[in-house]
């Protein structure tokens, strides 16, 4: 994975469908984490990625540019503009897989720049499967679904057990993370794989 130039995905990788209780095309996927950068509504100054399943299986992320996002006057920092691909990355591996995952890497390609104000709509797809890894892959368009490309991604997820977020993380954020996801027993239903702040 170290230049664009090699396979995507690497030769040992097998196709890869949605889980069979993926959600279907025309779902609204719901915050993974209230807290989360990318996604939660309680972060005032994060991304506020939003995500839904497309016909065709792919995951398209809307992502509205701010001020609070700049890099250079009027323009959105790269760094953020990364971000915002992981996160629609990581949404697309969990939601269709149902699996915990973490980004192992992340390559990110900066097409042109996006202005302030503008909404990048993310579309991401399942690439490839080899054991725990899972490749995946997107492309970001200015404005609208078929927009100029402004950026493209691509990226290694590796599934992990819930331990590896009560052992690095915040063992009582999760809890209260498991617990809160109880009490909504509709989305419960919905986020049964999902301990993945
Ligand atoms: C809905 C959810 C949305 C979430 C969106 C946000 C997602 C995130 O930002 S997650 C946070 C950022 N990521 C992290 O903190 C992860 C930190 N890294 C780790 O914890 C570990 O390195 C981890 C879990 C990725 C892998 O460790 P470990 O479980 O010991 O597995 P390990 O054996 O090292 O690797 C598994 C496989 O992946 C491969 N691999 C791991 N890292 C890389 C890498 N950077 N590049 C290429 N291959 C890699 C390994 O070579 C190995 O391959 P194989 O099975 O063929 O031998």
């Amino acid at each position: 994975m170290s230049s664009r130039t090699e396979n995507w995905p690497p030769a040992d990788a097998e196709p890869v469908g949605p889980h069979p209780d993926a959600p279907a095309p025309g779902t609204e996927l719901s915050e993974h984490y209230a807290e989360c950068f990318g996604c939660g509504h309680e972060v005032e100054l994060g991304l506020h990625l939003r995500s839904a399943v497309a016909d065709d299986m792919s995951v398209v992320s809307t992502f509205t540019v701010r001020k609070d996002h700049q890099g250079a006057p009027g323009l959105a920092h790269g760094g953020l503009l990364a971000c915002a691909f992981d996160e629609a990355l990581g949404s697309t591996v969990g939601n269709l897989l149902r699996t915990p995952t973490v980004t192992a890497r992340l390559e990110t390609d900066f097409v042109r720049p996006v202005p302030v104000g503008s909404t990048l709509h993310i579309a991401a797809r399942l690439d490839g499967r080899s054991g725990r890894k899972t490749y995946v892959s997107a492309e970001g368009r200015l404005d609208a679904d078929d927009g100029p490309v402004a950026l493209r991604a691509r990226a290694l997820f590796v599934t992990v057990g819930v331990d590896h977020f009560t052992t690095h993380g915040d063992p009582d954020a999760i809890e209260k993370f498991r617990q809160t996801a109880e009490a909504e027993a509709a989305a419960a239903e919905q986020r049964g794989w999902d301990v993945n702040p």
